[in-house]
């Protein structure tokens, strides 16, 4: 579905992103793994439009979408998410979910949002769309809480909520996982996979915690110092020899040689 090839991202002399070609399949779940400063996120917003690649291609079904901008992509179904932006943490987590209706790009929210006439026009719709949104993940005991107050999972939740009331095919998550308890990760976790099979999303998931890789990515690729070392499923990549290698003192050989997926 996305084709990468021989991508490169240099920040003045550095090859943050140094020649990664890597495929990813139509409808999985793959995972991007690799030591700190691998270069995962470059790649990631070299893909969604965020930053411009120095020189390298990326494709989406055939289509050359190199260099296109986030509203674009966001048009073509492709999206990564970001954090809950600070002026939309005083409003409810049902109003962030109705404030990004299908098809409606994140430049023309604020236009959306000032037109309150038609807001009000599709409110019935979206705020029905919304509450399956949050039923679907298991948050809608929240719905009236101020985004702003809500737990750092519960906000991971309402970002991959975001995604469903758009018409996104491919997404992008970076670091789902970080800061979140063990019972929302799984819910997340669950989010995802039923994303997945239920609904046909793609994902492409960077995460640092092993477990949470191996319970739902297949395939992974892991990226060090720019390039694509390996790619398989997560017992293949903890084998490869080259990929341990790339671990080796970052402190996290222990988390790729042992435990997850396994
Ligand atoms: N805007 C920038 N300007 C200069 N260097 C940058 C910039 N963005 C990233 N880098 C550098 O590029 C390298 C790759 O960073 P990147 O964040 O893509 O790695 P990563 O694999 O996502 O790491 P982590 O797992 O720690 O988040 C790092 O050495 C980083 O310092």
């Amino acid at each position: 579905m996305i084709q990468v090839e021989n991508l490169h991202k240099h920040f003045g002399g550095f090859h943050a992103v140094d020649g990664a070609t890597l495929h990813i399949a139509e409808k999985s779940i793959t995972g991007l793994i690799g030591p700190n400063g691998a270069g995962k996120t470059t790649l990631f917003n070299v893909i969604a439009g965020v930053l411009k690649p120095t020189s390298g291609k990326v494709l989406m079904a055939g289509e050359d979408i190199t260099g296109l901008e986030p509203h674009e992509l966001f048009d073509k179904g492709l999206l990564r998410t970001f954090q809950i932006a600070h002026e939309f943490a005083s409003m409810t987590v049902r109003e962030n979910l109705m404030m990004v209706p299908p098809g409606q790009s994140g430049e023309n929210l604020w236009s959306t949002w000032f037109h309150r006439a038609r807001i009000a026009q599709e409110e019935a719709t979206l705020r029905r769309k919304a509450d399956e949104v949050l039923e679907f993940l298991t948050i809608d005991h929240i719905a009236d809480e101020k985004a702003g107050n809500i737990s750092g999972g519960q906000k991971k939740l309402l970002e991959l909520g975001r995604t469903m009331m758009t018409d996104a095919r491919i997404v992008f998550l970076d670091e789902v996982g970080a800061g979140v308890n063990r019972t929302l990760l799984n819910t997340i976790a669950d989010a995802i996979v039923r994303l997945n099979q239920e609904r046909g999303y793609t994902f492409v998931v960077i995460e640092h915690d092993m477990d949470f890789i191996g319970r739902i990515c297949d395939p992974v690729i892991c990226m060090a110092e720019g390039k694509v070392l390996a790619e398989g499923s997560l017992d293949e990549i903890k084998a490869n020899e080259q990929v341990i290698e790339a671990y080796l003192g970052t402190g996290l050989k222990n988390k790729v040689t042992a435990g997850a997926g396994a």
